[in-house]
């Protein structure tokens, strides 16, 4: 726990086991007429008061008449609790006698049996906050001082407010006088504690229902560590360094060598608020429905198209995705490849091995003045465009948006240009839906005889079956793929395709972007945009919500409301805000075509009721709230 965090602690039913005030009606019903009628009596007022039903200040008062205790039968009272502590705090004893400093109780029992208990866990008298009885000369406790706020209704709203913590509070009870001080703004979390006994009304209104004591320290958002119990499922053997990163930040990690499929995926992902994914894992509709806890994927590569980006949108999940990272390892594959088989060299290669020499030039060409012709001119196409070109090789490109023409590359005004005037064609188009068999057998037509032809982009986008026809007519003279319609999801799985027995053919795995070098720029890129994503709000190089860049926050929260772009939005979060007196430190709206992204930074005190009725408005996709 940092020195800027404090726990206020209630005593009955959840620093201990019972309510004290119905153990001492045992102690004192050996000398009453009818001790049945009086417990059930002191629990039925104990009950109604600790769910709010009656008031607090009319069940004390009652339950204090109808008991009169002596101060022996306190004292036999304060040895039973001794022994009734409940089971998680004597767990957690040493952590609460290390961090006593910060640990109040608050409670509207009576320091005469609380102190005596509590002491025993380090926590002095001054930082137990309680009532005390008033007895009378006989030793009766008769009544309790008047002048305590405990002893009214919202005493520990009160006690709490001149307490002035300076730092985050978090209240653990189990009753509503718990809760109140939570709905008065004064504490940050409110843990409704069920170890001992679980109030649904309460329940229904804390920050988070636990069962022991473990459970708080575990959801307490320690400042250095926001992401506590967070959890993150990385695929595909995504780079080791991803896996610290997040590790580093907090977050429960998984990791697992391959992809999975849709119904794999769709099992594993529930209770996860992170995925790391590759290009093989396809991130469905119905993965998504599965997705209970989804805030982020990773796409720890370029391509994007495996994820359903817009399913991803209307949900508020976010998408990130390395759109540099590899991209100059394709460029320098394609370029090997390019050369490799203007060379004629795969088969040749590959008869060395076999024991066959064949020294020739047939077939073997510089790359030298030949033209390149690239479609898709984006980061890959454009970085290749330089090389390439710094090789001799003359450039056209084509692509579907307007791009600069680096160099002395020549833009092509439609794809039939292209296709007629190149002696190799490069494809690096990315993997959207309509790019389905952008090359098939009526382009190849259009190419010159004896063409090269590379695909690194994805394996949908080239008919294989035309591929593989034109490459054995001798039409393209060698091809190199890298990507494929259907690819393995482990390296345990057979490969198989049409075009493996194929002249001057290169087959890669899908490696163009597999250096280690790119691996680990993806590795260190993409958690890192998450990991701001989860702490800022900062949405920047995401690709499914509006982007929005902000520095970290101090001594604020920040409520990150996602919703349906429709007119009226910021007019409704602001009227709530301001219903609720809410002090709005800073906001910020961006929308796109569908939803709105507004990130409202306020000063520490907001009850639960703002988050709900934030959630409640019609057209919210998702609410967060970060610290
Ligand atoms: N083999 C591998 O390991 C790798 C493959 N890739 C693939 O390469 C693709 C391209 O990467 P970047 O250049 O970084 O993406 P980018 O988004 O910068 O460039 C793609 C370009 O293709 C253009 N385009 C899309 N459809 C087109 C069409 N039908 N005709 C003409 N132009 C079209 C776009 O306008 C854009 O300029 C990725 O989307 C990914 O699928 C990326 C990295 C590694
Ligand atoms: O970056 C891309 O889009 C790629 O295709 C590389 O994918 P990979 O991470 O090697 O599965």
């Amino acid at each position: 726990m940092d020195a800027n965090q404090f726990l206020i602690i209630d005593f009955d039913s959840t620093f201990v086991k019972g309510e004290s005030l119905d153990i001492l009606a045992q102690i004192v019903g050996k000398r009453h007429p009818d001790p049945e009628t009086l417990e059930n009596e002191i629990i039925a007022l104990t009950s109604r008061g600790m769910d709010g039903s009656i008031s607090f200040e009319d069940s004390i008062r009652t339950r204090l008449q109808l008991l009169s205790p002596r101060k022996e039968e306190i004292e036999e009272l304060t040895e039973i609790l001794k022994q009734e502590i409940s089971d998680s705090f004597l767990r957690s004893k040493e952590f609460i006698e290390k961090h006593s400093g910060q640990i109040y109780i608050v409670s509207s029992g009576f320091k005469e049996f609380i102190c005596p208990v509590v002491e025993s866990f380090g926590i002095p008298s001054e930082r137990v906050y309680a009532n005390t009885f008033v007895f009378d000369y006989e030793g009766n406790a008769i009544g309790l001082d008047p002048s305590n706020p405990l002893a009214k209704d919202a005493g520990k709203i009160k006690v709490v407010e001149r307490m002035n913590l300076p730092g985050k509070r978090y209240v653990v009870g189990d009753g509503f006088t718990d809760y109140e001080i939570r709905q008065a703004g004064l504490a940050d979390l409110f843990f409704a504690f069920t170890e001992n006994v679980s109030r649904e009304k309460v329940n229904n209104l804390a920050d988070h229902v636990v069962k022991s004591f473990e459970e708080v320290l575990e959801l307490i958002p320690d400042s250095k560590n926001t992401s506590k119990g967070l959890k993150v499922l990385l695929l595909e053997n995504v780079n080791p360094i991803a896996v610290e990163l997040f590790r580093d930040a907090g977050y429960e990690v998984e990791l697992l060598a391959g992809a999975l499929d849709e119904t794999e995926l769709s099992e594993k992902i529930k209770g996860v608020h992170v995925l790391g994914i590759r290009s093989k894992t396809m991130v469905t509709k119905k993965v998504l429905e599965n997705a209970d806890k989804l805030l982020a994927i990773g796409a720890f590569c370029i391509g994007t198209n495996q994820i359903n980006v817009p399913a991803c949108q209307e949900l508020g999940i976010a998408v990130f995705n390395a759109p540099y990272s590899n991209t100059r390892s394709v460029v320098e594959l394609a370029i090997a490849e390019i050369i490799l088989l203007m060379r004629n060299l795969p088969d040749s290669i590959f008869k060395m091995k076999s024991g066959i020499w064949n020294k020739s030039a047939k077939n073997s060409y510089e790359v030298r003045g030949k033209k390149l012709g690239i479609i898709g001119y984006g980061s890959i196409g454009s970085q290749l465009s330089i090389l390439a070109e710094g090789l001799g090789m003359q450039v056209y490109y084509y692509d579907v948006l307007e791009k600069l023409a680096l160099g002395n590359a020549v833009k092509c005004t439609s794809l039939n240009e292209l296709l007629a005037i190149s002696d190799v064609i490069s494809l690096h188009v990315d993997g959207r839906a309509s790019n389905k068999n952008l090359i098939r057998a009526e382009h190849f037509d259009k190419m010159k005889d004896g063409v090269i032809f590379v695909n690194l982009s994805r394996g949908h986008v080239v008919d294989i079956d035309a591929l593989s026809e034109n490459v054995k007519s001798g039409k393209v003279r060698g091809c190199a793929v890298d990507v494929f319609p259907t690819e393995p999801k482990t390296n345990q799985e057979p490969f198989e395709s049409l075009l493996s027995s194929l002249p001057n053919t290169i087959l890669t795995s899908h490696i163009g972007g597999s250096t280690l070098e790119a691996q680990i720029n993806i590795a260190n890129f993409v958690p890192n945009k998450i990991i701001e994503y989860m702490q800022t709000g900062s949405t920047a190089n995401n690709v499914s919500l509006p982007e929005i860049q902000l520095p970290k926050i101090s001594n604020a929260h920040r409520l990150v409301h996602i919703h349906e772009n429709v007119p009226g939005m910021l007019a409704e979060v602001n009227q709530i805000f301001a219903k609720h007196k809410i002090n709005v430190l800073g906001q910020y709206l961006k929308t796109n075509e569908k939803i709105g992204y507004m990130i409202t930074s306020v000063d520490k005190a907001y009850g639960n009721e703002v988050i709900e009725d934030l959630k409640n408005i019609e057209g919210s996709i998702r609410l967060r709230v970060l610290y």
